[in-house]
This record gives structure tokens, sequence and C-alpha cells, in this order.
């Protein structure tokens, strides 16, 4: 069968099954042979190998196309060359964060989509010169194809199938998906569509449980005068089996969420049918420096609660304040994606709340409904804003997609009116809200930073790509108490400038540039000190007076007050490679620290090394994100039974004591030196100081999440170093839209 003309540039497609029987190919394709390339798999199996040599996709894409190529023939299929390149593609995109590959956008535009080739590559006019051969790219390719004739290839391919027979892809209108991340798509939908059909004896304004609530948002947040969302979320998340807060660093969320936990265990107290049994509460955050973050602010929140004031009897007992990591939690084993507590064996837990959602991926997230009981209410917090996941997926960016505009129902907000005496505004309603958006709350209002502190208007100019001269100025000359724009007056400027620049400012912190030189700024009610630099975690590790005789615990004490120094300044950069990169400016600084004498050597291991742990550990319990920091320690002796000196990682204890972890450098596998870590790395850690270094070319990976995450790392003070101005300003018009179904099939009835 064969498909009429689509147009003058698609060639029709022969849609039958019948084998390929041309010759196949011994070389690669000399020319633009599209039409032969989708004529013959052999030619577009040789077309990927080129792709894969050229490190334009990964030897798992080509793996994953042949592979469907052999499953296809083992079923007597010629597998169509298009079905072949589509599902290198697929593989692709999921390697670069997609969940799927939406066909209708993948053949209106191609070249954004696929980013192939790859920015850095060498191009040549109408395709790629390697050697004496020139390579399609596949665009061009696709521009052959019609969306519909490529429909009609998949529906007719045995690979493919719309989910309900168990084939390698899986295609759900234009949605092409690999079945694994189908399946998480499915499972996440599922989990959160049931949570929101549950009905709650809280849904009638005038139940008991609901007057309990009322009462308990009064008793935490007083008698209701402005609007105040934190109120709003509270009753939100209290109605629904499935809830969302998310906001911008300091909007309360932790606060929110200690409030939100209260107002359920009062209603737990005071509820009949529980007996008064109050919930199995766990929170959990995806990585250990997030686990810790929350766990070092949760305390002090579940400390100023009123409890006294609620109803159902609350203890403090009732509200948790130990945070895990989500990998614990769920019982990850080595070696393995399977975590102990799945399906069979479910948590036991009546409420789960996650901290820094963003970066859950699907697997995850996947992962958790799968160990949550059918019941069990699960609170997502995070900033949609940020950075989405490692690996596939932007799971809470989907999820709060409209979060902006809440599209509260009539009825959602006659419901709020009621519990909380707040009026929704116009703006925020929508009679044809779906149930999603009803169990989603925005926090509006920072209450970290003040209306003119200038990480919150650079952030928010970020954020609302109204990033402008005049924003930029203020930075450059010094307008804001909290943020500086280093190589302001010279934006473009000599990379070997810059790089000096980026050293004296790590050793300093530079407070000289900042306005009054850093000095006369209150922080919660204290005088905040000027930065520092990394030369004062460096004095302390150098100047101490501990030796062989001193108790452990004072070398523990040490080791905690050089830990928190170190996390006062941190470098992060956009790259990975290169010199602007987290590897350049890495042994750039470590250099610089040795001309200047702060550290005895700048390669290998040496005290005052700081170490980033790039991969989970369970052996040693340490997990991807972790901090150490080297020191020489007394503690062995040598042959003469004398004490000697040898090297120790020192990690803070992960069970939120104030313990340490001496760990010997060769026990340790996967870690990098961390003077300057990724902005994807510190995702999930604050600092006190943040210096972001972008570099002099523009690249895909910088977008307007990564600058926005970049800048809101910092708690008091922020600098930039640029490469080039313009690559600040090109990034924020750079947004990343990750392909998944998920925000689409929760639209759905
Ligand atoms: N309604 C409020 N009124 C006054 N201060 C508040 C209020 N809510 C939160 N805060 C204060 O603002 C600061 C930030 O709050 P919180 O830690 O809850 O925010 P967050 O959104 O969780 O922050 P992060 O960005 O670190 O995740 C804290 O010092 C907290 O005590």
């Amino acid at each position: 069968m064969s498909k009429t003309r689509q147009s003058d540039q698609q060639i029709s497609l022969d849609l039958s099954n019948e084998p390929d029987d041309k010759p196949a190919p011994s070389a690669p394709t000399r020319a633009h042979d599209t039409d032969a390339l989708l004529a013959s798999p052999d030619k577009m199996d040789a077309l990927l190998d080129q792709w894969q040599q050229m490190e334009w996709i990964r030897p798992l894409d080509v793996g994953f196309a042949r592979l469907i190529r052999t499953l296809s023939a083992e079923q007597g299929e010629a597998l169509h060359p298009l079905v072949l390149l589509l599902s290198a593609l697929v593989s692709h995109q999921v390697g670069r964060g997609h969940v799927c590959i939406d066909l209708a956008n993948l053949f209106a535009d191609a070249g954004s989509i696929l980013s192939l080739p790859p920015e850095d590559s060498v191009e040549a006019a109408g395709g790629l010169r390697t050697g004496e051969t020139v390579c399609p790219e596949p665009d061009s390719i696709l521009a052959r194809v019609s969306l519909e004739d490529s429909l009609a290839l998949l529906d007719k391919a045995q690979a493919v199938s719309d989910g309900s027979l168990t084939t390698p892809l899986v295609l759900n209108e234009t949605r092409l998906y690999l079945r694994r991340f189908w399946r998480y798509e499915q499972r996440i939908a599922e989990g959160i569509q049931a949570r929101l059909a549950m009905s709650s004896p809280l849904q009638d304004a005038h139940s008991d449980m609901a007057t309990t609530l009322g009462l308990a948002l009064t008793a935490l947040f007083g008698p209701p005068v402005d609007i105040d969302f934190q109120r709003l979320a509270c009753a939100l998340a209290a109605r629904s089996r499935f809830s969302v807060i998310t906001g911008g660093p300091g909007t309360g969320k932790t606060t929110t969420v200690v409030k939100l936990l209260a107002a359920l265990q009062a209603i737990a107290g005071k509820s009949g049918q529980r007996g008064g049994r109050k919930h199995r509460i766990r929170l959990a955050a995806p990585t250990g420096k997030a686990a810790a973050r929350l766990n070092e602010s949760i305390g002090g929140a579940v400390s100023r609660l009123p409890l006294s004031q609620l109803p159902g009897n609350v203890t403090p007992d009732d509200i948790p304040t130990r945070v895990t990591t989500l990998h614990r939690l769920l019982g990850s084993r080595p070696d393995t994606r399977r975590f102990r507590h799945n399906r069979d064996n479910l948590l036991l837990v009546d409420i789960l709340v996650i901290d820094e959602a963003s970066m859950i991926d699907m697997d995850l997230m996947a992962s958790v409904f799968d160990a949550l009981p059918a019941t069990a209410q699960l609170i997502l917090l995070g900033d949609k804003d940020q950075l989405a996941s490692v690996d596939a997926g932007a799971v809470l960016g989907e999820l709060c997609q409209r979060a902006a505009d809440a599209h509260y129902t009539p009825e959602t907000s006659c419901w709020l009116e009621a519990i909380t005496g707040h009026s929704i505004p116009d703006n925020l309603s929508d009679a044809s809200g779906q149930p999603l958006d009803q169990a989603v709350a925005m926090l509006r209002k920072s209450h970290r930073f003040s209306e003119d502190s200038g990480i919150r208007t650079l952030a928010e100019a970020v954020n609302t790509d109204t990033l402008d001269a005049g924003i930029l100025r203020a930075c450059r000359d010094g307008e804001f108490d909290d943020v500086i724009w280093l190589n302001g007056r010279n934006p473009t400027p000599e990379p070997s400038n810059a790089l000096a620049m980026i050293c004296s400012h790590a050793v300093s912190g530079t407070p000289e540039a900042f306005r009054e030189q850093g000095r006369g700024r209150i922080a919660n009610h204290q005088p905040l000190p000027p930065p520092v630099g990394y030369h004062q975690y460096l004095s302390l590790l150098n100047n101490h007076e501990l030796d062989e005789r001193s108790p452990r615990v004072d070398w523990d004490s040490l080791a905690l007050q050089v830990l928190e120094a170190f996390s006062d300044f941190q470098i992060l950069c956009a790259l990975r490679k290169g010199p602007w990169g987290v590897e350049g400016i890495n042994d750039l600084v470590a250099r610089h620290l040795l001309a200047e004498k702060h550290i005895t050597r700048a390669e290998g291991w040496y005290p005052g090394r700081p170490v980033l742990v790039t991969g989970n550990d369970y052996n040693l319990g340490l997990m991807n994100g972790d901090v150490g920091i080297t020191f020489s320690v007394p503690w062995d002796r040598n042959q003469q039974g004398e004490p000697k000196d040898t090297l120790r990682v020192a990690f803070p204890a992960t069970d939120g004591s104030d313990g340490i972890r001496w760990i010997s450098p060769s026990r340790l596998q996967q870690l990098e030196t961390v003077y300057a870590m990724t902005v994807h790395k510190s995702q999930g850690s604050e600092f006190n100081h943040t210096c972001l270094v972008l570099p002099d070319r523009l690249s895909p990976i910088m977008t307007r999440e990564l600058i926005y995450t970049g800048i809101t790392r910092a708690r008091n003070w922020f600098s930039l170093i640029t490469g080039d101005a313009s690559v600040l300003r090109d990034s924020v018009h750079q947004q990343v839209r990750r392909a998944s179904g998920l925000a689409q099939r929760l639209s759905q009835p």
C-alpha cells in the first residue's frame, strides 16, 4: 500500500511490510540521499552508526533501534527505516530528559526539538562533513515525511502499540514513548487521579472535621485579615489525598507544611472515626543535602507552633522533625532500580511529605506511588521554576503548569472562603478548573527577601524574562545590598582577566565590591558578617591547635565549624567542561590557593580539599551530593609508636545530629573536588554566598531555569561573573520544555 504524496517536498512512503530487497550499502551515505535512506533500513542503520560515531546520539540509542529491528525481524516484519529512525530518536530524547517524543512537534520543528547536530559540532552547508562523507541531519530526513504517514507506519509496526500490548514502543495520540517511560507516566497519573477522586468528610464545609480544620487554622494563623496564601494552601492540602505546595525561595513552604501537619493531627485527634489516633507521618527529600536542609529548618518551625491552642491534643511528638532521603525511605538496594518498599511491601505511612520535589524524576515518582498505601496522603513541596530533575521528566513543573492562575472552581472558592475566611480573587477563579488545579497551591510572598533585595529582583526578572539593562546596571553599580556583578564594567572580559577575578573572589569573597563593603546588613535580627570566600574555612583548618591528645569530640567540633564555614561560599558554573566549566575552575582555584599557600598541593588528596560525592555509596552511608572536607589527623601511629598524620575526609552525620563521619580517602569511590559545582548539582542546597560563573558562549543547557536556580541558591550574597553579558540575556530567553503527557492525562476526566 502506498500513500499519496503530501507535498512537493515529501515523498510517499511504502507502508507495506515487504522486506527491503535493496543491497546493503558498504559505505556511509555520500549525499543528501534522504529518499534512499527512507527506502532502506540498512542505509538508515548505517546513518545511525555515523551519528553515533560523531557523538550526536548515544550507543544506547543505536542499540535500542537495532533491538527493535531484530525483534521485528523475528516476527517476520522488515522494520520500516522511518520506524528505525524514530526508535533511535525517542531513546535520544529520553537521554535528554524528555519522557517521550511528540511527533506533532517533531515534524513541525525537528531542529530545535532534537538539538541535532549538537551545537558544538562543526557544521557544513546542508549537512555535516565527516572526512569524505556528508552526513544528512535528522530534520532533512523528517522534512521528507508527513506526520500522518509516520503515525500510520508506527500504527502498523509490531514493535508499537497503544500500551495494551507489551510492545517496546507505545504510541499515545502523537506521543511516542519507550514502554518503560509510558508506564511510569501511567502509574503516576493513576496514583494522582485515584487520590484526587477520593472523597473526604472535609469537603462538607459544615462537617465536624471541617469545623476542626477552621479552628486549627485560626489557632495557627490568627484571625483572617489580608489574603494569606499559606493559609489557603493549608486548607487545600488538608482536603485532598494529593496536593502540591509550590513557591519561590523563602515563601514559607516549610512553615506552611508544618502548620498543615499540625492541623491534620488536630483533625485526627478530634476524629471519632480514628478514635483519636494520630497520623503516621514521614518527611523525605530527593537528596541527602536537601534532606539535611529541611532537617535544619523544620525543628525551628515545629517549636514555634502554638500547639496548646489547637484542638485534638496535638503534642510536639505528633509532628516529625527527622527528614530522610527518598532512597532511604523506599529502601534502595545496590545495583538495582527496585526498592524494598513497593506494591507488595507498602510503606507504613498515612501522610508522606516530599520537599524539593522538582528534583524527582519519573522513575522515582512512580516508585513513590507504588510504595504508598492507596489511601495515604501525598504532599509535594517545591519551586516549580527551578531546574527539572537530572533524569527524564519534569513532574513538579507539569503539575504546576497552571498554578500561577490557580483555576479554583466556584465550589473550591466557596469552600475555601468558609474554611479560611478569605474570599478568592476573581483572577484565581475558573468555572472550568480541573481536579488537579483544586489541589495545587502557590505561595506568592517571599518572607526571606525584602522587596528591594537584589537576589529577589534578579531572580524574578530572570523568571519572568524581564531582565533589562536597568537591573543589570543596578547589579553592576552596587545599588543592591546583596548582589554584585563583579565584571559589570567589562562585560566581555579577556578570559585571563575573568579567570584571575574568579580566583581572587574565591579566596576573599571580595567584600569591597559590595555596597558599603558588605557591612551594616542585618539578617534574622543579627548583624550579617561581610562575604569571606574560601579563606575562612581554610584559616580554621590551618590554624587549629588540636593534636593527638585532643579528644575526638574536639575534632568533630572543629570539622563541623570548617564544614559550616565552607558552605558559606560556593562557586556555581553552568558547564562541566572547558575553562569556564567546573573542571577548569576547580583546577584554577586549587592552583591559586596553592600559590597563596592556603593549601599544600593542588592535585590528589591534601588537607583542605573539599569533595562532592557523585554517587550513592550504601556501604559508607554516603549519598550523591554529600560534601566533605579533607583533614590531616594524628590518629595513626608509625612503627615506632609515634603519632603519624594521615588524611581523613569529614562528612556531616546524616541523622541530624552534630556528629561527623571520618572516612579514609582510599575508601571513597565517586567524588570530585568542589570549589566549583554545577548549578545542576547545587539543587536542593543553599549557600550564604553564591557566585555564579557564566561562560563566554551560549550552550543549549543554559536556560532560564538554570540561571534562576543558580541565583536562588544564594541566601544572603550573590555575585555574578560573566564571560560575555549577552550569554546571560540569551540564556534567560531559552526555556526547557520537556515532552511528556502527564499534564494532558491529568486534564482528562
Ligand atoms: N507568614 C510568615 N510570616 C513571617 N515570616 C514567615 C512567614 N512564613 C515564613 N516565614 C519565615 O520566612 C523564612 C522562610 O520560610 P520557610 O523556610 O518556611 O520558606 P521555604 O519556602 O520553605 O524556604 P526554602 O526556599 O528554603 O525552601 C523563615 O525564616 C520563616 O520563619
